[in-house]
């Protein structure tokens, strides 16, 4: 009381300091000043009133005070009061925000398709941080499960205790529960630090058929778990292994399983029926208590589907921290499955029948090249096809039909430089070109467009010197990916490789029609570029039949070919034209090395 009484004495006059830059945007442009002002004295009133160990200090002339508030569950508010010569400023610091979290209870897969090592990749592509406590580590493959060790149940708890003392969770996700003494002791740490919601997914057989939780664990399942569970997502095994071993055979099996084990107490039950025979969807069925709901998705023909259980259940219970309902979050979760599901088809990781698929979504892209030789071959500079729009438009061409007929030609590398078409069309059509490339091998670049490029997945980009810097473009295509940059000078080269392009195109070498004022630097203005640049060169600007001779044969070792654009595609046929090109070049290059 009497700190109380000392700090209301010596509180210093509370006006917002005219000196104070540090203050919330909303100064600047002068909305809101007043009120953001008034609202974070109140505060820190408050945080005075309410705090001894503040109350007894008077803050000095030009003495800072930080006061850290700590708002559970939804972050942290740093205040900072600064007494300077009778001007005191209560601004506001750095707000810390909270994350949707996930906690995920489960079993270690070395095999890293399911269980925790599904859950953290799941809740990472989601967007949520994922915390982990280990009941069991197994020994598992793509083959099957070779051996499990159980984690003591003391030391799940202490794992437990860990965690949810600390870190806030929102949102429990269950997997593998491979004791009664494990599952009793996650009951007990959820009633002493309740969370949002429970996910339980229970887990009894693996894909492969191999049993991970024995039927000893079904009544504690039944009496502790299921009650507190905001959503169980049992497959067809599961389900009937909870229902006592009854056959699921059928749609209409799945909705009396799903009301039976509703009964059982979670608020909602999803019965998954990926095992249904006979179905050519995967069909779900979804009971809140008041309606089914039946949840349909394409079956996506793969092996690679370890994990899909787990992933769906750490899926929802993402969605379910970020603030979803249950329904649409079930939703999310099974759209989500199905796509990464799709993506991952065709990937190959182990000998056995159960594969992973890519939560992220991103191995394909350096499966894909790594079955090339080489990511960028240079060689493939030789003769460049680059398209334009407008040329297509006036000799009535699609621009995949333009590109096939060059490739089938001679070209060795193709460029889509669609200035004037709208992105949906221009995606679309790159994507028929891509078809088109990758069954001649040949690479197909996007000219600017990263975003097209990354849509359709294409082999690289070609940039300019007022597009994409070269090392955003790198950072966004990955090392994978070929990129080209426009250089008409020595340091302009030397930029592009200190920046990760892997070749440039230097021009105008001749005067263009193709693009509006174009700088020629004529054939020695491209051999100073050549020779000042550590990356391989194809020359572009004006060149066709008549002159790509003389480019060549200048003979320099980077100079790998020619970049073409209207002596393909502004012709009536496009093939010849290409034909008669390549063996010019080729000609060429071969007499001068
Ligand atoms: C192979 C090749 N070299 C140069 C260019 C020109 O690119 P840029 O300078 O970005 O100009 P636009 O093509 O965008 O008009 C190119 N496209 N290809
Ligand atoms: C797209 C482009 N870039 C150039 C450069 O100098 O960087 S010249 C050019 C147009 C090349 O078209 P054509 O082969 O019809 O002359
Ligand atoms: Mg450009």
């Amino acid at each position: 009381m009497k700190g109380f009484i000392a700090s209301l004495v010596n509180l210093p006059p509370l006006i917002a300091s005219k000196k104070d830059d540090n203050d919330d945007r909303s100064d600047k442009d002068g909305h809101g000043k007043g009120s953001a002002k008034g609202a974070l004295i109140v505060v820190y009133l408050f945080a005075l009133l309410s705090c001894p160990s503040i109350h007894s200090r008077r803050l000095q002339k030009g003495q800072m005070q930080v006061l850290t508030l700590k708002f559970q569950p939804y972050g942290v508010l740093n205040l900072k009061a600064v007494y300077e010569t009778d001007v005191f400023a209560v601004t506001s610091g750095c707000s810390k925000q909270r994350v949707p979290h996930v906690l995920t209870v489960a079993g270690s897969d070395s095999g890293a398709g399911a269980g925790i090592q599904a859950d953290l990749k799941a809740c990472a592509a989601r967007g949520v941080y994922c915390t982990t406590v280990i009941t069991a580590v197994t020994a598992q493959n793509t083959v099957g499960v070779q051996g499990v060790n159980i984690v003591p149940e003391r030391f799940v708890s202490e794992q437990l205790q860990s965690v949810l003392s600390d870190m806030h969770v929102d949102v429990v996700k269950t997997g593998m529960l491979p004791t009664v003494g494990i599952v009793k002791v996650l009951y007990d740490r959820l009633k002493q630090y309740p969370v949002q919601a429970l996910v339980v997914d229970p887990v009894m057989v693996s894909t492969s058929g191999d049993v991970l939780a024995g039927p000893s664990i079904l009544d504690t399942f039944r009496d502790q778990l299921l009650p507190m569970a905001d959503i169980v997502t049992p497959n067809l095994k599961e389900a009937s292994a909870l229902l006592g071993g009854i056959k699921l055979q059928t749609v209409s099996d799945m909705r009396s399983a799903a009301k039976s084990i509703y009964s059982m107490g979670p608020r909602n039950v999803l019965v998954k029926g990926g095992d249904l025979p006979a179905s050519s969807d995967a069909v779900d069925i979804f009971f809140d208590g008041l309606e089914f709901y039946e949840l349909r998705s394409a079956r996506i023909q793969t092996q690679n589907c370890h994990g899909t259980g787990c992933t769906l259940a750490s899926c929802i219970a993402a969605e379910l921290a970020k603030g979803s309902q249950m329904l649409p979050a079930v939703r999310v979760a099974k759209h989500y499955v199905e796509t990464a599901l799709d993506y991952s088809k065709n990937i190959l990781i182990g000998n056995g029948l159960q594969g992973p698929f890519d939560h992220l979504c991103k191995l394909k892209r350096s499966v894909r090249n790594s079955s090339r030789l080489q990511r960028f071959d240079p060689d493939d500079l030789l003769l460049y096809a680059v398209t334009d729009s407008r040329m297509n438009s006036k000799w009535g061409r699609s621009i995949a039909d333009a590109v096939k007929a060059a490739i089938e030609g001679g070209a060795t590398i193709v460029q889509l430089r669609e200035k004037d078409t709208e992105t949906s069309n221009f995606l679309e059509a790159a994507k028929k070109c891509l078809e088109v490339c990758r069954s001649h091998g040949v690479p197909l670049l996007i000219n600017d467009r990263i975003d097209v490029a990354l849509a359709c997945d294409a082999d690289g980009v070609h940039v300019g010197q007022s597009d994409m810097p070269v090392h955003v473009a790198r950072s966004l295509l990955g090392s994978e990916k070929i990129i080209g940059v426009s250089c008409k000078t020595p340091e302009q080269a030397h930029e592009a490789w200190v920046n990760g392009a892997d070749y440039i195109g230097s021009g105008g070498v001749y005067s263009t029609n193709t693009k509006a004022n174009n700088i020629t630097i004529g054939l020695d203005g491209l051999k100073t570029v050549c020779l000042a640049s550590k990356l391989p060169v194809v020359a572009i600007g004006g060149i066709g039949p008549s002159n790509a001779h003389a480019v060549m044969e200048l003979g320099l070792e980077n100079l790998k070919g020619v970049a073409v654009v209207s002596a393909l595609f502004d012709r009536e046929c496009i093939s010849s034209e290409a034909r008669k090109l390549h063996a010019l070049v080729l000609e060429t290059t071969k007499k001068t090395t």
